[in-house]
């Protein structure tokens, strides 16, 4: 099994139908001899296993899990690997601390910068990069694209930094009893203060909180934490790292253990439960993992589908998967009060962290599928596969780019996920100027927002007016003259040629006569793209996203799609196909197909049928719109836009198809019964205020 001459076999025992081993080689990091253990479970040749990481605490060695730590009926039972470094560098030469928590057996998993501890204590390279390289050349059993990392007390504190920093590598991160926050706790300060010198900005990189503070993002972190532990309240602070995933919308699983204490007992009694949780996130045994329901999209739709399942009492096993590493959250405010600063990320998630939790929904996130296989019914990640029952995907879409000169420059920014918006903020205080291509409601969503901000907003507009994809003609000239009101250049007809910059970053924005509108900033909102093309290449029909039937099902066994991406005959736009971005439809078809997964064989739940709404918040305006206007052939406006409160009411062949509602809730909540019935009022009464609309039905 052992591969690389470079290492000493210090001893090594058959357990569980595994190898035991501990290991002694020469490390470049440390510039001494380290000694680490390997538990390698019974597994058949030619497979590759899952690597669990684990970090001890202060004064331990590589030997107290090993000897103390009941890892290895689990490892066996789930296939992973448990690999268990030193605290620190030993060595007569190495320079050492009479105290227990400093020097010698405290390492802290930092590579300090101070004098003399500079040489030796270099414990983050070596967990990070060296060990990494030297598990991959010594055991080809290990698969190194499948980590997992945890840790106790120290080893906690260690595990939670390194598995922040590089959420790449570490799909899964458990920690038990963790110090979470070396910045605010004794034992971290006078370590940190050693390694690394007063300044404490540099400390950051070392405490999980920070980290978290700073923009790290991992799916899922799980913490068992003794509320017996001499520790607790003094060193170890569990509240803050709550407060951290809280606020950053990290689904944290924190379970307070009543009477355990600080030891090895402790952590004996939860470790199989970590193993476990740790492979149902890293697919274990060289097996794959596989779950009832897969959801791909961990947007609105997606999160609902999960949601609906299990409103419906579905017991089985369901996984989202999502690119973006946040749990699911509302998408319309960022573009408005996100953008404005006027509600923070806690606020945008769909659900808190502890719902998933409880309703045992596994969230995978930062993965991207990158194939289907509807014949094995699998989902592959990369070179990693999940197999699956139901499959619903919800993939959304992609915001649509530009491709002409300069789209590249530093400063063009899309509007589609926290990043994207959050990257902008980022950069508002030294911006002046703003161009955003598109009039669409996320352009002058984006555009309304940024005036108030103090921002100099041009609108560019290929079409003759705003909104012309969506609305009739009243509403987009109403929005242009609110927007001119307001400050913003709204330039209609007009036509991108290229993007100017200077070096990395962009300067303004040409149009075909050649004009060049200045710009410290570009919002591109010109649509998105629907994000089906694994489903497509995997022989799922459709090609203006993919094609679902009445009940959302895809021309694939057993595959459902909903949301943005699901091209659909849709009963408000008199039967005709198309596809509907917004909240409404994303939670009802999700809700839709979930019914549909649920009824199974026994039963054919209602088709979709569901009358489409919509809003966008501008300014002080509210638009509310229910039901299409698509191929309306008159349309009656009811109220006056002077006075900034109004509807336009749209009609096909005299029936009611939909209203666009402006500071009009009134109107908007009885105008939908109108739309459901397709009723033909009178034009005439429809325009006059005194008339109430249910009256009209
Ligand atoms: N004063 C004690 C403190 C050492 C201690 O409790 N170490 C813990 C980790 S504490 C945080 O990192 C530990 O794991 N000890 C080893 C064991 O086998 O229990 C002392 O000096 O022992």
């Amino acid at each position: 099994m052992i591969s690389e001459k470079s290492l000493d076999l210090v001893e090594s025992h058959q357990a569980y139908g595994g190898t035991q081993g501990v290991y002694r080689h020469s490390s470049r990091s440390t510039g001494t001899d380290m000694i680490f253990s390997v538990f390698v479970p019974p597994h058949e040749d030619g497979a590759t296993l899952p690597v669990l990481w684990y970090l001890s605490g202060l004064t331990c060695t590589h030997a107290n899990v090993t000897d103390k730590g009941d890892y290895r009926r689990a490892c066996a039972e789930n296939g992973v690997i448990f690999v268990a470094p030193d605290t620190s560098p030993r060595g007569d030469d190495v320079p050492d601390d009479d105290a227990y928590d400093f020097g010698k057996g405290a390492g802290f998993y930092v590579d300090a910068t101070e004098a003399p501890w500079a040489t030796n204590f270099r414990m983050r390279s070596y967990v990070e990069q060296e060990l990494p390289e030297v598990i991959a050349a010594a055991f080809p059993v290990a698969d190194m694209t499948r980590h997992g990392i945890t840790g106790h007390s120290m080893g906690g504190h260690g595990a939670l930094t390194i598995g922040l920093r590089n959420p790449d590598r570490f799909r899964s991160i458990s920690a038990f009893a963790p110090i979470v926050s070396p910045l605010n706790c004794a034992w971290g300060e006078k370590a940190l203060t050693g390694y690394l010198g007063a300044d404490r900005y540099a400390w950051r990189a070392y405490d999980a909180c920070a980290l978290i503070e700073d923009g790290a993002r991992v799916a899922a972190l799980l913490v068992d934490q003794g509320d017996a532990d001499q520790f607790l309240s003094e060193q170890l602070k569990p509240e803050l790292l709550k407060a951290a995933c809280d606020t950053a919308g990290i689904d944290l699983t924190l379970r307070m253990q009543p009477g355990y204490d600080h030891s090895y007992y402790f952590i004996s009694t939860f470790m199989a439960d970590h193993v476990k949780w740790h492979a149902e996130r890293l697919g274990s045994g060289g097996q794959m993992n596989r779950y009832d329901v897969v959801i791909v999209g961990a947007g609105h739709a997606g999160a609902q589908a999960a949601i609906a399942l299990r409103q419906a009492k579905f017991t089985g096993s369901i996984a989202v998967i999502g690119d973006e590493p946040d749990l699911p959250y509302e998408r319309p405010p960022l573009s408005k009060d996100y953008l404005a600063g006027e509600k923070p990320f806690e606020r945008l998630l769909i659900r808190p962290a502890a719902f998933w939790t409880e309703r045992d929904v596994v969230m995978l996130l930062g993965q991207r599928v990158t194939a289907v296989d509807a014949e094995a019914h699998t989902v592959s990640i990369g070179a990693d596969a999940i197999g699956y029952g139901h499959l619903i995907w919800a993939g959304g879409g992609s915001p649509r780019r530009l491709t002409c000169d300069g789209h590249h420059y530093s400063g063009v920014h899309s509007v589609r996920t926290r990043a994207d918006v959050d990257a902008m903020m980022g950069e508002l205080a030294a911006t002046r100027q703003v161009v955003v291509i598109g009039g669409g409601y996320i352009g002058l969503e984006a555009a309304a927002v940024l005036t108030k901000l103090g921002k100099h907003v041009t609108v560019l507009e290929a079409q003759d007016r705003v909104l012309a994809r969506v609305a009739g003609e009243p509403l987009s000239r109403f929005y242009e003259a609110e927007h001119r009101a307001h400050g913003v250049d709204v330039r209609l007809g007009v036509m991108v040629a290229a993007i100017e910059g200077e070096g990395e970053r962009v300067t303004g924005v040409r149009l075909i006569d050649d004009e060049i509108v200045p710009a410290d900033m570009v919002i591109v909102g010109i649509g998105i793209v629907p994000e089906v093309a694994a489903l497509i290449a995997a022989g799922a029909e459709g090609g203006n996203g993919v094609n679902v039937d009445r009940h959302c099902r895809t021309s694939l066994p057993d595959v459902f799609a909903v949301g943005d991406c699901a091209f659909h005959a849709n009963d408000f736009a008199d039967g005709a196909p198309i596809r509907l971005e917004s909240v409404q439809n994303a939670n009802d078809q999700a809700t839709c197909a979930a019914k549909m997964i649920v009824a199974g064989d026994t039963d054919e739940p209602q088709p979709y049928h569901a009358v489409p709404w919509f809003w966008s918040n501008q300014y002080d305006l509210k638009l509310q719109t229910v039901g299409l206007s698509i191929g309306y052939d008159q349309t009656v406006l009811r109220g006056d836009p002077a006075q900034r409160s109004f509807s336009l009411v749209y009609l096909r062949g005299g029936h009611v198809i939909a209203l666009d509602c402006v500071n009009a809730t009134r109107d908007y909540v009885q105008g939908r019964s109108l739309v459901l019935a397709g009723s033909s009022p009178d034009p005439a009464r429809l325009a006059d205020t005194n008339e109430v609309l249910k009256e009209l039905v």
